[in-house]
């Protein structure tokens, strides 16, 4: 599991830890592994290469600064371009000047266009807003790689949101703990590959506000059957979905929940024929009422948002076991509060908005998306996945995980269906629901990448790789044997 720290706790923690380190030595740290990688992204040759320097205001430029004259060091011609002359960081400037950086705070774009190499230190975690107008003219000029220092400046530290001109950076170094920008939406993107420089931060933060889970925590976490398994035991899954107009729906998420546990699949509803027909292994029943007993629900996609549909979702949530209400019931929950009313508020559920649909339950999303399912996930007292191509997934009692995609494959009809099943098997194995929504997220984001293979896919192909991804993940969690 990796760590994210806001802002605001990572200012907390290095004011800790500054008070007991000599004056500059964190700065020069960070600057260090800074320069170490830029020599790497110079790599085979150094000497003599050109890095541009964008400086800004603050400690960030502070940073360019300090790993320009470690550059300067190995041979390498440095130019500093100072966006606040007055403001450039006393101590980086004087390093940098001592080593012969050159240093210019006009007519910078020549040396922007003949680097090989742009660090990006206009700015860091003080970032507020999109880049200022000088700055923003002089990116636009960059065509060489760009180094970001903490971040892409421009970008919003603590949400990743992008309103403007922003730095696309070809990899960021990031110094202490990784912040959000680093794993949410646009601003993740705009990262690259992201290095993370220890500067012994970590002993002063606490638990990390967002979590992000790794290939080896789910696939250590995805449920096996043990030798005293039955088809019971490991919990069995009802599907109630799909109508006449979609049975697809039914289709992808009675699949996913095959293929994603071992055990029994229940599925009830108007689609039981087709069911039946590609998925021969699942007891279908035409109703919720007649399906028998299950250990959690799959309620939604395609069902529609009629009478019917509303009738069939209180009788699931009225079972009283662990629900995943993804697609119209999600509709049917904000258009019918009394729906709310059918729920035990101890029997866990997930629920699963894209934007749209979380404007219907609980306003726009806007751009703090973690900010926002945590307060729905509070307000509903349920585990609420916010889709995306960084899916955000909130509990009741504050945590927040985020999975960041690799690729934006999945974003195709029918993946969210996929999805669906994924989670409503995991619940049924009687994983907490926030872990069974995280680890559901990531098995389906790898499902895609997996079955694109830098071409687009139909929700099907997603759903065919679903065995396959179970198999990359449980890999990763396997002990190396020497
Ligand atoms: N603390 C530590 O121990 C360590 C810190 N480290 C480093 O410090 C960095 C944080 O430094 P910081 O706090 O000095 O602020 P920083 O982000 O450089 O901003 C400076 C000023 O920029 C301005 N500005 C704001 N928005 C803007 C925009 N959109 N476009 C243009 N300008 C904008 C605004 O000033 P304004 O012009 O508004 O007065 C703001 O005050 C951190 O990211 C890491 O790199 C490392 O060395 C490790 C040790
Ligand atoms: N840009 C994107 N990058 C990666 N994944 C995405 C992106 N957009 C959507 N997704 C994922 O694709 C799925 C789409 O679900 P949904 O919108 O419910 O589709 P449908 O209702 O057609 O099944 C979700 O799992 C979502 O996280
Ligand atoms: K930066």
């Amino acid at each position: 599991m990796k760590g994210v720290w806001t802002t605001d706790h990572v200012r907390e923690a290095e004011n800790r830890l500054l008070a007991r380190v000599p004056d500059g030595s964190l700065m020069r740290k960070a600057a260090f592994g800074l320069a170490t990688v830029a020599l790497r992204m110079l790599a085979p040759r150094v000497t003599g290469r050109r890095v541009t320097l964008l400086v800004g205001a603050g400690n960030n430029g502070g940073d360019a600064l300090w790993a320009g004259a470690f550059l300067r060091r190995r041979g390498v011609a440095v130019t500093a371009v100072l966006l606040a002359p007055d403001r450039a960081h006393p101590e980086g400037l004087a390093a940098l000047r001592k080593t012969g950086g050159r240093v210019i705070t006009e007519d910078a774009r020549e040396a922007v266009r003949a680097a090989d190499l742009v660090i990006d230190g206009i700015v860091g975690l003080s970032a507020r807003g999109p880049l200022r107008p000088a700055a923003a003219e002089l990116v636009e000029q960059v065509s060489a790689p760009v180094l970001a220092v903490d971040l892409p400046s421009g970008v919003e530290p603590d949400t990743g949101a992008v309103n403007g001109p922003a730095v696309t950076a070809t990899a960021t170094v990031t110094f202490g703990c990784h912040k959000p920008v680093h794993v949410l939406g646009e601003g993740a993107k705009r990262c690259g590959e992201v290095h993370l420089v220890d500067i012994g931060l970590r002993p002063e933060l606490g638990e990390p506000d967002i979590t992000v889970l790794e290939h080896a925590d789910v696939g250590r976490l995805w449920p096996v059957p043990g030798p005293t398994d039955d088809k019971y035991t490991q919990g069995v899954t009802g599907i109630s979905a799909g109508s006449s107009a979609y049975p697809g729906a039914a289709w992808l998420s009675t699949g996913a929940a095959t293929l994603a546990t071992s055990g029994m699949v229940r599925y009830a509803g108007p689609a039981a024929e087709a069911i039946r027909a590609s998925w021969p292994e699942v007891i279908t029943t035409g109703s919720v009422a007649d399906a028998g007993r299950v250990q959690a629900w799959v309620v939604g996609p395609g069902m529609g948002t009629g009478a019917s549909a509303k009738e069939v979702l209180a009788q699931v949530l009225e079972a009283e076991v662990p629900v995943c209400a993804d697609a119209d019931a999600i509709t049917l929950l904000a258009k019918h509060e009394d729906l709310w009313d059918a729920r035990d508020p101890a029997t866990p559920m997930v629920l699963t908005p894209h934007d749209r649909e979380f404007a219907r339950l609980a306003g726009e999303v806007g751009d703090d998306r973690v900010a926002a399912a945590l307060r729905a996930a509070k307000r509903f007292g349920v585990v609420v996945l916010l889709k995306g191509h960084s899916t955000v997934v909130a509990a009741p009692d504050g945590r927040a995980l985020v999975n960041p995609a690799r690729s934006s494959w999945a974003a195709t009809a029918g993946s969210g269906d996929v999805l669906s099943g994924l989670i409503g098997s995991l619940l049924a194995s009687g994983m907490d629901p926030w872990l069974a929504a995280g680890c559901a997220a990531m098995a389906h984001e790898l499902a895609g990448e997996l079955a694109a293979e830098g071409a687009p896919i139909p929700a099907g192909a997603l759903l065919r790789q679903v065995p396959d991804a179970i198999r990359v993940l449980r890999a990763a969690a396997e002990p190396v044997t020497p």
